[in-house]
């Protein structure tokens, strides 16, 4: 196996009493790694995006990118390489902007953010109208609409364009379809696996939904209690089903 885009080494993250969240985590990620992750409530799933994002500082360990450690590095700077779609369909995009303001503007990840030049030439129009109707909900027909105006599905798709259209190392999909009803969750879930086979991405997707977790990705995690206990890929995730990843359900 190559080497991994991303490591973690013995991370802990801890909250102020002292009480550890995440305890000594170790995995590494792979270039194309499609990972599904599971837990509890409070197993803590989002902590370790916000340590891997920069969210959170770590109290000890290494967040390795290609063998630099990042883990004193801003969230800022880290949206260099990640990228992240939160749950809430109001997060990362800016909705007083159209559509096409937006991902204008997530062209610019990188480099200095700022439409003073907006550039959104015909062509450009043309190729945001090819992009947005992959996801196959209706958001071409609203190029010119503010984001506010949209449904809650069309937002998270442009949220997830958005993250994508500089293709980030590490997409981190926080459960970025747990808030849209079942027809719209399914849909953009199609979508997204779709946009993670055709441009190869690399990504770590939290859901609650064990359907989901088994069928989309290469690979499953399952933390509990700020432990990674089960990780497995490929014909071994396959081989799983439902009744044997509820055993890891433990409160
Ligand atoms: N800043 C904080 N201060 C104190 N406790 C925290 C803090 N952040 C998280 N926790 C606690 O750490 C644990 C893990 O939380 P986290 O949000 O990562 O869990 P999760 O697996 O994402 O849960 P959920 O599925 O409910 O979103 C929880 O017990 C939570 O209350």
């Amino acid at each position: 196996m190559s080497k991994p885009v991303f490591s973690l080494k013995d991370v802990v993250v801890t909250v102020g009493n002292g009480i550890q969240i995440l305890k000594s985590i170790n995995f590494d990620i792979y270039d194309g790694d499609f990972i599904t992750v599971l837990g509890t409530n409070g197993a803590g799933k989002s902590t370790l995006f916000n340590a891997i994002a920069g969210n959170l500082a770590i109290a000890s360990g290494e967040i390795l990118h290609h063998d630099k450690n990042i883990a004193h590095e801003t969230a800022v700077k880290r949206t260099d390489y990640l990228a992240r779609v939160f749950q809430d369909p109001k997060m990362g995009t800016a909705p007083r902007m159209t559509v096409a303001e937006n991902l204008l503007l997530a062209e610019k990840r990188g480099s200095k953010r700022t439409l003073r030049n907006r550039g959104l030439t015909q062509d450009k129009l043309t190729q945001y109208a090819d992009i947005t109707k992959v996801m196959g909900n209706n958001l071409d027909s609203h190029l010119n609409t503010a984001t506010g105006d949209l449904s809650g599905g069309q937002r998270q798709a442009l949220s997830f364009l958005m993250a994508t259209r500089v293709k980030p190392e590490l997409l981190l999909l926080d459960e970025h379809t747990a808030a849209l009803d079942p027809k719209t969750s399914e849909q953009l879930m199609h979508a997204t696996n779709d946009q993670v086979e055709t441009h190869h991405l690399t990504a770590l997707m939290i859901t609650h939904n064990l359907a989901d977790a088994l069928k989309y990705g290469n690979r499953l995690i399952i933390l509990n209690a700020g432990n990674i206990v089960l990780d497995v890929r490929d014909d071994e995730k396959q081989a799983l089903d439902e009744s044997q990843i509820l055993k890891y359900f433990v409160s």
